[in-house]
């Protein structure tokens, strides 16, 4: 009886209750609707995913930093390019393999560093450059820049690379393989570091060499550090250049605006559907750790071998940890946003799933799981990296041992990635060795002006491309770092297909000529762009004279205003700092007045004072608004931030004297 009502219930459904059916009109109509309504919810979800697909937005907005549309380059003959290409090919002959953290070739990098002083000889030789030996071998410039108020930056590259591997496999020699022309055509420099990372130290090195023979010296100051132990962790480079600088810093009254060091690129063709290559910036790092396995079993001969070896049990519990990877926390991270800030850029059918990711977002994170590079992005990832067992072809061993490289996901945790780790290998010792957690994320909205200087330098010299933000899978030495900015972003221009991303570390590494002649170029840029500043609005300053500076240096001296040189909380620029500095200048005719802020906003701005949410417009757009809508302690302005001033100089509250001194306007 029951079948035989169903049956009928689908031959009237089936029609939408037309024609012959036992069941009353009441239900028919209920079905009806019921039919309807999922007809018309499914349209309009297919249609809302269209509408969403048809009107994708470009994420990114370009902020103009100055020649948008026609950018200075380098001098590039073609006679220069081949010149900087050969330097780089040198300096690949250096074999400065780090090959664990106690064996460094140091004879090595003491002749690479010489080897800089050789070709470079006009930046170590100029008089805005000062170079610091850091723990020997690593190395930190520090170049003055001719405005004082504006935040540094730092640049960061290492001079040390792997060992080359397979020796035999490389089609050329790792060390000593020049300049080829391959197959497809094209001149690339080939070797060890060409990609990792020798070719941003001398690309660094090429345009600040040009810009001090060319008597450019920028506006803003800043710093490059060259690590010489980054494969190895960077504990002996990058850390001990990091507390030099944090002491430089202070030392001169300067906080650390952003940071670029290598990390990703630019690739194409990385993600099906998506044509157009990525200029992809590392705005976070995944953690890392280092877990030992052990297993154990019976040493017999082997003849009678053991039910289970330890060999066994090890096996057992690695091919475990493979199959059941560490969960996706697609997202939850950054790689959320690679993927809707490249949507604009897909064929329809992408646009229509990464455009709704709110509905997709499972179907994504399977089809990144295809490629171990894509799925990388979205996971803690477990890499085997040592196995070791057995001595003697007869014996069975009662020890097994091997080594797990986790590079951890910034929304994972360590003891969640442990405890899976145990889950799955449950009869092995699993042991932390070494870990450090993911880092922040670095902001990346619109109006970050150092997320738009890289940027903006990527896109002069890969205009076809688009930006992405993502997350950096491998990891670099800015975990030395994070203490002095937040703004740490990870990028060099070189342009790698998939199979190109193998040669990190890998066989047959290599830079095409005309790549790295855009590693120059960028470089050269980017010191361009950073010296991009908002201008002040002539209304809203007044000039002091020298003289009155120490007029004015005295009257502090009798209050009981203390130094905020030595104020290790103090994030500004030292009032008595800029003072002596533009006393100097006054010298050289160079910048011989000081500006101090006269219209100081009544109230702080609704604003945010962080510049990430600030939502500040681009300098030609501040000059054009009502000056007092600024925020008041913009890091990008020519304007000392008064209103983080230490509070017992209180410029709010002036005495006679004091008023009389800072009312003053002079030509
Ligand atoms: C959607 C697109 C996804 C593309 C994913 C592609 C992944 C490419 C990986 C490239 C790796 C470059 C790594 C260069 C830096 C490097 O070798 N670092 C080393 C050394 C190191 C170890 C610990 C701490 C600091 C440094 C490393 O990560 O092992």
């Amino acid at each position: 009886m029951m079948r035989k009502h169903s049956s009928h219930i689908e031959a009237g459904s089936s029609s939408c209750c037309s024609g012959t059916c036992y069941c009353s009109k009441k239900v028919k109509v209920t079905i009806c609707v019921v039919i309807w309504t999922v007809i018309a919810v499914i349209v309009a979800l297919i249609l809302a995913v269209i509408i969403k697909a048809a009107t994708l937005q470009e994420l990114f907005e370009r902020m103009e930093l100055g020649a948008r549309d026609d950018p200075v380059f380098m001098s590039a003959t073609e006679q220069e390019i081949l010149e900087r290409s050969q330097r780089l090919v040198d300096a690949i002959s250096y074999r400065t393999i780090s090959f664990s953290g106690t064996n460094l070739s140091l004879e090595a990098m003491t002749d690479f560093g010489t080897f800089l002083e050789r070709v470079f000889p006009n930046l170590h030789d100029s008089d805005f450059v000062t170079f610091t030996p850091i723990n020997t071998y690593s190395r930190l410039y520090r170049i003055e820049g001719t405005e004082k108020t504006l935040n540094p930056y730092l640049l960061c590259a290492h001079m040390d690379v792997v060992p080359e591997g397979d020796f035999d496999l490389w089609t050329h020699d790792p060390f000593d393989a020049g300049i080829v022309t391959e197959s497809d055509g094209q001149d690339y420099i080939f070797g060890r570091g060409a990609i990792d990372d020798k070719h941003a130290v001398l690309g660094i090195m090429e345009a600040l060499e040009y810009k001090v023979v060319n008597k450019e010296q920028p506006k803003r100051t800043f710093y490059i550090g060259f690590g010489h132990d980054e494969e190895v962790s960077g504990y002996l480079g990058a850390a001990e250049i990091s507390i030099t600088l944090e002491k430089m810093l202070k030392d001169n009254g300067e906080e650390l605006d952003f940071l670029l060091d290598e990390g990703m690129f630019v690739v194409a063709d990385i993600i099906p559907g998506i044509n157009v290559p990525l200029i992809y910036i590392g705005v976070a790092e995944k953690g890392w750790a280092v877990v030992d396995l052990d297993a154990e079993g019976d040493q017999v001969h082997s003849s009678t071998p053991p039910l289970e070896s330890s060999i066994g049990i090890l096996a057992h519990g690695v091919a475990n940890m493979e199959d059941n990877k560490q969960p996706s926390m697609f997202g939850k991270g950054p790689e959320i946003d690679t993927l809707r800030y490249a949507a604009p850029h897909a064929t329809f059918l992408l646009k229509m799933i990464l455009g709704n990711l709110w509905l997709f977002s499972g179907l994504v994170s399977s089809a990144l799981e295809l490629s171990s590079q894509t799925d990388s992005i979205q996971r803690t990832t477990t890499a085997v990296t040592i196995f070791n067992a057995g001595v003697k072809e007869n014996v069975v061993p009662s020890q097994a041992h091997a080594v797990v490289n986790h590079r951890i996901h910034p929304s994972d945790n360590l003891e969640d990635v442990l405890e899976l780790d145990r889950e799955n290998a449950d009869r092995v010792k699993v042991t932390l060795r070494d870990s450090f957690p993911p880092s922040e994320v670095s902001s990346y909205s619109n109006d970050v002006i150092p997320f738009q200087i890289v940027v903006n330098s990527a896109l002069e010299v890969f205009p076809d491309a688009k930006p992405v933000p993502g997350l950096m899978v491998a990891n670099t030495d800015t975990f030395h770092y994070k203490n002095l900015t937040d703004k740490i972003y990870r990028f060099t221009p070189v342009y790698n297909l998939p199979e190109d991303i193998a040669r990190f570390h890998g066989i047959d590494e290599r830079i095409s000529v005309d790549i790295y002649s855009k590693v120059v170029q960028f470089y050269y840029r980017l010191m361009v762009n950073a010296d991009f500043d908002v201008k002040i609005a002539p209304t809203a300053q007044v000039e002091v004279k020298p003289e009155e500076v120490e007029e004015f240096l005295e009257i502090l001296e009798e209050s009981d205003y203390e130094s905020p040189i030595n104020n290790t909380d103090s994030n500004l620029l030292p009032l008595t700092k800029v003072m002596e500095e533009s006393d100097e200048n006054s010298a050289n005719e160079t910048d011989s007045h000081l500006m101090i802020l006269q219209d100081i906003p009544e109230e702080p701005n609704e604003n945010p004072s962080n510049e990430t949410d600030s939502g500040l417009p681009p300098s030609q757009d501040i000059l054009e608004e009502d000056f007092d809508a600024m925020p008041v302690n913009e890091t990008y302005s020519d304007m000392l931030p008064l209103e983080s001033a230490p509070k017992d100089l209180d410029l709010y509250d002036l005495t006679p004297e004091e008023e009389t001194f800072s009312n003053r306007t002079i030509d």
